[in-house]
């Protein structure tokens, strides 16, 4: 992403918000109506910042008739899917599920799967092909936990979990795709990653699709920094180069924190 202080993007910018297992239905509905009533009354302007959230599985179809009947611009998602399309997986949701009730996106490999439910690279690669056969955009988590930042291998680390979670994609799947750097230790915890380090790592990513695909793939992707983002530290993150979105846990569930990340561009120009 290039950023200039009026806002100029390259790729348009994709602030999302993961609702991880708060919010039961009803509740999910009022947060979306808050929002979609603050952004609104703030005039946001979609097509300058695509606005995203990932309401637990039991809120998506209440999710898509409030934006239906509302003619909401707000897009959603599931935060997980099977790599099966459908059979003798109890528990498990098909991606065919998710398009059907208009998802538009759906997480793959967040850190608590991959910690809580010991997903392994191999199947969140399946995955990533499942949210493409039923055509949707998967958002590809990656990202270290403590021991290998302080050990410093967190970029070798967060690019091998790209290559597996990306492998045997087309150069179109990969210029579709969303990528969330999420350092493991600073989801949830306070602990913000600087500015500095999402650059580090989303210029790695590119720099890592580049070889794996080419430049127009590199130049297309959308990376995404997640962990701790607040409104007072949106505005800095999204002004790095290679950064052209936000993956927002705890501060997506304040919709009025929530409408001041996605005006992050306010922020700038108030800078
Ligand atoms: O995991 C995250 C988003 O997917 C980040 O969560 P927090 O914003 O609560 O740190």
């Amino acid at each position: 992403m290039t950023s200039t202080a009026n806002g100029n993007f390259v790729r348009t910018p994709f602030i999302a918000g993961n609702w991880k297992m708060n919010m039961d239905h009803v509740q999910g509905i009022t947060l979306l109506q808050k929002l979609a009533w603050t952004l609104s009354d703030a005039k946001h302007d979609y097509s300058r910042v695509e606005v995203a959230v990932f309401p637990p599985f039991t809120d998506l179809r209440g999710v898509q008739t409030l934006v239906q009947g509302d003619e909401l611009k707000v897009v959603y998602g599931g935060q997980d899917l099977s790599q099966f399309d459908s059979g003798a997986y109890t528990g498990d949701i098909s991606g065919q599920f998710l398009r059907k009730l208009g998802c538009s996106y759906v997480l793959v490999g967040h850190s608590e799967r991959r910690t809580i439910h010991n997903e392994s690279d191999e199947v969140l690669n399946a995955k990533v092909k499942a949210a493409f056969r039923h055509e949707v955009t998967p958002v590809l988590c990656v990202g270290e936990g403590l021991e290998i930042r302080q050990a410093g291998t967190h970029v070798e680390h967060t690019l091998a979990q790209l290559r597996a979670g990306v492998e045997g994609l087309t150069a179109e799947q990969a210029k579709e795709l969303v990528v969330a750097y999420e350092p493991v230790w600073a989801i949830g915890t306070g602990e913000v990653a600087g500015p500095e380090d999402a650059q580090e790592m989303c210029a790695a990513i590119r720099a890592e699709l580049a070889s794996l695909f080419d430049d127009s793939v590199a130049a297309g992707t959308r990376l995404l920094y997640g962990g701790s983002v607040k409104a007072n530290n949106a505005a800095a993150i999204m002004a790095e180069a290679d950064v052209d979105g936000l993956l927002v846990g705890g501060a997506s569930l304040d919709p009025s924190e929530f409408a001041n990340i996605v005006r992050f561009e306010s922020h700038i120009t108030a800078a």
